[in-house]
């Protein structure tokens, strides 16, 4: 079973060099609308990564992470890049790891004033557990330069808005200072891709931040002292890190999934095959070096099987065994073979069986993805 991949975003180039140095072999992905991702694995990791620059904003964020997640089916979505610090125990270079994104400019416009409209997405729990243990274990400071002191990592809300906040004493600083207090940095991108990510299913995310500056009108000197380069290093090491672990626990969650979906078998077994019957092997505990393939449950929904068989592509095609055109082509076919399930006619039904042989022919050397494929071709002539 492969590793589902991860999808990491950036806003600035720098933020875009600093997961890329992070990758061996990574390959360029181009998207049919032009977006240009690159997928390659962690050095000495197992998980597919795959990047993507944004662009600085929210909505170019929400779009893309849309597109992402479309053609890769990733396990995680996480967003890379710098940020301010709201409060002075955050300091320059360390990292904010969102327990929150607060999109700080809903709001309605009234006589008497600006009223706040917050909205709020959150990291899930069995994620957030997994930042922090990555923190406590701080093994992944291993391979930064050394600094006078280590990067700390801060857990907490971040405020991510419309406007770049150089100041402490403008109307967006008051403004997050009375009604987001607790938010400890500020952005531009983090709310786009966590609504992007709630509407697919609310698929994690996070969002994690180098403290590249602290808000306060002293942005372009600290951007001239490169603490953008030093702050958004931290993040990448800290975000490869969590990828990783997000990677493998998604992989031990569909291996929970398909071994409770396997009927146990009682520790008796009575056999009550007669006759000339033909028996495999029935037993309740096995002792000795024997290998057991879980069986996959064959799905029984053409529909369902269709939707499942597309995402297994889309991982197949992100880790590598199956080639651009090979997947191009492949999933042509399957959309042939989803417009003629909804036609549901005797014609239609010919054309499906007929995709779904052509889509058997391109991904015929990906074994796990020709055998789902045989089960799905049986059903389809069941419908006949
Ligand atoms: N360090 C820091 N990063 C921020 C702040 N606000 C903010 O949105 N970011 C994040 C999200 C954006 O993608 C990006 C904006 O930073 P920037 O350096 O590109 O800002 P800018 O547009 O003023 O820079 P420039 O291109 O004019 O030099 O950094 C902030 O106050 N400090």
């Amino acid at each position: 079973m492969s590793r589902p991949p991860i999808v990491i975003l950036t806003a600035l180039d720098l933020e875009y060099q600093a997961v890329q140095e992070k990758l061996v072999d990574p390959r360029p992905r181009r998207h049919p609308q032009g977006t240009r991702f690159e997928v390659g694995r962690l050095a000495g990791g197992r998980c597919p990564i795959v990047l993507a620059h944004v662009g600085k904003g929210n909505q170019a964020a929400a779009v893309l992470a849309e597109r992402a997640i479309n053609t890769f089916a990733p396990a995680a979505l996480l967003f890379v890049g710098v940020a301010g610090a709201l409060h002075s125990h955050v300091a320059l270079g360390d990292v904010v790891v969102a327990t929150h994104v607060y999109a700080f400019h809903g709001g309605t416009s009234e006589d008497d004033g600006f009223k706040s409209r917050p909205r709020v997405w959150e990291t899930p729990h069995v994620v957030d557990q997994i930042a922090r243990h990555i923190d406590r274990d701080g093994s992944w400071k291993r391979g930064l330069s050394a600094h006078d002191r280590g990067p700390e990592v801060h857990f907490g809300p971040i405020a991510a808005g419309e406007v770049v906040l150089n100041s402490k004493v403008s109307v967006h600083a008051l403004w997050i200072r009375e009604h987001y207090n607790d938010a400890q940095a500020v952005e531009m991108e983090g709310a786009g891709v966590a609504q992007a990510a709630h509407l697919n299913r609310s698929l994690p995310v996070v969002v994690v931040r180098g403290i590249s500056d602290r808000a306060d009108g002293t942005k372009e000197d600290t951007d001239r002292e490169r603490w953008q380069q030093r702050a958004v290093a931290n993040a990448a090491a800290f975000a490869v890190s969590l990828a990783e672990e997000l990677s493998a626990e998604a992989q031990d969650d569909d291996r929970r999934t398909t071994e409770t979906r396997r009927p146990t078998m009682p520790e008796t077994i009575r056999n009550v095959a007669k006759g000339n019957a033909r028996v495999g092997v029935q037993a309740g505990t096995v002792y000795g070096g024997i290998r057991i393939t879980p069986e996959p449950v064959p799905p029984t929904d053409l529909a369902e099987a269709l939707a499942g068989f597309r995402t297994r592509l889309q991982r197949a095609r992100a880790g590598g065994h199956l080639d651009d055109d090979t997947y191009t082509a492949a999933e042509a076919e399957l959309t042939v073979a989803d417009k003629a399930l909804e036609s549901d006619t005797p014609q239609s039904r010919g054309t499906l069986t007929l995709a779904l042989k052509k889509l058997r022919g391109l991904i015929g050397d990906v074994a796990e993805l020709a055998a789902e494929l045989a089960i799905i071709i049986g059903l389809a002539q069941g419908l006949s």
